[in-house]
Formats: structure tokens, C-alpha cells, sequence
């Protein structure tokens, strides 16, 4: 997967690319990540990068001809390195909230040029001719895109195959299939007087199995209703979820 990131702060991505997960990918060429800093296209003395609102008012926005300079030179080399037309994504408190959903999509779209904002944005006439979608992470305010914009990567990075080493880890996350987690246990056997479930010290993996789901399923009802209205449940599902509602009626 080809990722360029328009950034006035690259450094920042060190975080990425330096470890774990998506450090690893970008080390086996998995996914390759290029870097375009607006303020290498600025030409005055003070190498400006920000620029002041019409209309007045507090905060700066990003340089209109830097920031277009760097979005342009991304497309370019996308382009050139794919033979596909990027998807340029812009990351902005106006965007769509980014769900797992909205992740798969954006990992299956071909290239990608995200473009991380700071100041208090950039300038509507760039959004209209040179962003195809706005992104958001939540409702929360930052103090630039470069958080979202890592946020977006590891969790596309995570689909790509090949990323995860156990591939299924991928597969079985609880927002892969909707679902949030069941709980994890491990050493020592009892923590405090607290023991682990006996089910998971039985080696009976069907029963193993059928509690994790019956769990997940049970932890969503009481934290997250909302994630099961928009999944269906097969009959073993409803069965177990009926049960786990049964055991903790109040
Ligand atoms: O660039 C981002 N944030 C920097 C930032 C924060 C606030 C403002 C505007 N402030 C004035 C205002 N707001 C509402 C009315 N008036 C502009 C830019 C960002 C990208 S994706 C994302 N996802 C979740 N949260 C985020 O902050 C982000």
C-alpha cells in the first residue's frame, strides 16, 4: 500500500514508522510511506507556511500555494510510483467519523496522499479542488491532523495482508466482526482472590470458544447496544446472548 502524508511536522510519524506494527510493514516494503512538508515549497525569506483568515478573526490557516506545492508533488509521485490516481484525503474536525468501516475502505481504495492540517485549517477552494474526503476521529479537538492521520494509517496498515504477522489476530478483532472483546486472562491464576473463569483452564475448546463469543456478545448488550443494532445475530448468537442477559439480570 502506497501512503503519502502531507505534514508540516514528518518528524512526528517517527512514531509510526519506528515500530511495532506498521514500523515493520514500511521495513518489508509491505507499505510504503513518503513525506511532503509545505514548508519546503516556500519561497520567502521567512519560509511561511501559515497564512491570515479574510474576514479576520483569531488563528492562522495553512499557506494556500505551500500546502497545494506539497498535495500536488504527492499526487505526482503517487502516480508515479502506482500508476493509480491517489485518493487525497484531508483529516479536519469537519470529516466523516472514521470507523472500522470507513478504514476498510479507505485500506482497499489504492493509494492514498493524506493530508494532515494545522492552524485552524485550510482553505475551502483547496478542500473543493484538490480533497476528495474529509476524515475525523472523534469528537474531541487536537492540536493538528498528524494524530488523526496516524490513527487512520496503523488502523488501515493493520489490513493489509501480510502486515500482521498472525494474519487471523486481524481477522478475529472485535471491531472486525462488530463486536467489542471478550475479557483476557493470564498468569498467575489468582490475582487478589480473584481466580480466572474455569472455563478457560478446562482445555475444552468448544466451550472455550462458545464463552469468548457468548462474552463479546454480552459485554456489547451492556456497553456498546448500539454496535448490535446494525448487526444481525445468527440463532447460536441470540441463544447465547438470551443467556448471558438471563445470568445477569439484575
Ligand atoms: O486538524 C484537526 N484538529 C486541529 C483543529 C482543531 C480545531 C479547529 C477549529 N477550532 C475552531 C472551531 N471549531 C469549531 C468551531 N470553531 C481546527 C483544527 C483534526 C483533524 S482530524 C481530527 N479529528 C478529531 N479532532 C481533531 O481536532 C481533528
Amino acid at each position: 500500500m502506497w501512503i503519502g502524508v502531507v505534514s508540516l511536522f514528518p518528524d512526528m510519524f517517527d512514531a509510526l514508522t519506528q515500530q511495532g506494527v506498521v514500523g515493520r510493514a514500511v521495513e518489508k516494503q509491505r507499505i510504503a510511506l513518503e513525506f511532503w512538508n509545505p514548508r519546503d515549497y516556500a519561497t520567502d525569506r521567512h519560509r511561511s507556511v501559515d497564512d491570515r483568515p479574510y474576514g479576520g478573526g483569531p488563528g492562522m490557516l495553512m499557506k494556500v500555494d505551500t500546502l497545494r506545492a506539497a498535495i500536488f508533488a504527492a499526487r505526482e509521485r503517487a502516480q508515479q510510483a502506482t500508476g493509480l490516481v491517489p485518493t487525497v484525503i484531508y483529516l479536519s474536525p469537519q470529516g466523516r467519523k472514521l470507523d472500522q468501516q470507513g478504514v476498510q475502505a479507505l485500506a482497499s481504495a489504492g493509494p492514498l496522499v493524506v493530508v494532515a492540517g494545522r492552524y485552524e485549517g485550510i482553505d475551502e477552494r483547496v478542500v473543493e479542488s484538490d480533497i476528495d474526503e474529509e476524515w475525523s476521529i472523534g469528537d474531541y479537538v487536537l492540536s493538528g491532523g498528524e494524530l488523526p492521520a496516524m490513527v487512520l494509517i496503523d488502523a488501515a496498515a493493520r489490513l493489509i495482508p501480510g502486515v500482521l504477522g498472525h494474519q487471523d489476530s486481524a481477522v478475529e478483532d472485535s471491531f472486525n466482526d462488530g463486536l467489542l472483546d471478550c475479557p483476557h486472562y493470564t498468569r498467575p491464576e489468582i490475582i487478589d482472590g480473584r481466580q480466572v473463569p474455569d472455563v478457560l483452564l478446562s482445555g475444552n475448546h468448544a466451550a472455550i470458544k462458545r464463552w469468548r463469543l457468548k462474552q463479546s456478545l454480552g459485554r456489547t448488550w451492556q456497553r456498546r447496544p448500539d454496535l448490535l443494532e446494525g448487526r444481525p445475530l445468527d440463532a447460536e448468537q441470540r441463544k447465547l446472548l438470551n443467556e448471558f442477559i438471563e445470568e445477569h439480570a439484575l
